[in-house]
């Protein structure tokens, strides 16, 4: 039959930016672990960047905490953004948060210098909700999950400059994340030379937290 060849050819690979160690994987965390490449334009990446630089530039990058999970970064919490950026923010929240979700505020900004890479964590579910959402700004990397029962169990994601990436449900509470550093940074065969990196994150409050809700949480997750 002259179409079934080209329909398996278009079917094999799975989205280019999501590996992982199965099909059954890939099929339970399709909705849980998702990227959207090109999620931001060049002019939205320039806007977040320039407004960013200044405020991480008054920062000094930190290292040798041996029980951190992040190395070789500086960070801020962010509650006050141009107009511009205030717009991409509430694209981040339509595409990835749910009408009933209340997000944590201020939003946090993440400078990883090309050395710097991220322990696998599960950020903590007193502070954080169910979703997590992040722009990648400057250099591409690959986000690791593993599950923290099963090790077998993994997925990678490639995070592009301009994409976003939403973890939720299963993939936040089950899996752990990482940033892989430069000497291990492969999405399967194929080398993703870390640079400086910027990430953008979006967290929503844990149930009960939003306003009105029993306290206000600490700043950062
Ligand atoms: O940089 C990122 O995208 C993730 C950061 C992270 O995992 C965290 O701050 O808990
Ligand atoms: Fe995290
Ligand atoms: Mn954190």
């Amino acid at each position: 039959m002259a179409g079934s060849g080209r329909l398996a050819l278009r079917t094999l690979p799975g989205p280019g930016w999501v590996r992982g160690s199965g099909p059954a994987v890939l099929s339970r965390l399709r909705d849980a672990a998702v990227v959207r490449p090109g999620f931001l334009s060049a002019a939205e990446e320039e806007t977040l960047s320039r407004e960013l630089e200044p405020e991480l530039r008054r920062r000094r990058y930190e290292y040798d905490h041996w029980d951190a999970a992040i190395h070789g970064f500086r960070e801020t919490e962010k509650s006050r953004w141009s107009e511009a950026s205030r717009a991409i923010l509430q694209r981040v929240q339509a595409a990835a948060f749910g009408p009933g979700q209340t997000l944590l505020s201020p939003v946090h900004v993440l400078d990883l210098e090309p050395r710097g890479y991220i322990k696998p964590h599960v950020d903590s579910v007193k502070f954080c909700g169910a979703t997590i959402a992040g722009l990648s700004l400057l250099s591409p990397s690959v986000m690791r999950l593993v599950h923290t029962q099963e090790p077998g169990e993994w997925l990678e994601l490639l995070l592009e400059p301009g994409s976003l990436y939403i973890l939720r449900g299963s993939a936040r509470y089950d899996f752990s994340h990482e940033i892989l550093r430069d000497e291990e940074s492969f999405f399967g065969e194929r080398r993703v030379p870390r640079g400086r990196r910027i990430s953008v994150i979006c967290r929503s409050l844990p149930e009960g937290m939003g306003p009105g809700g029993p306290g206000q949480p600490p700043p950062a997750c």
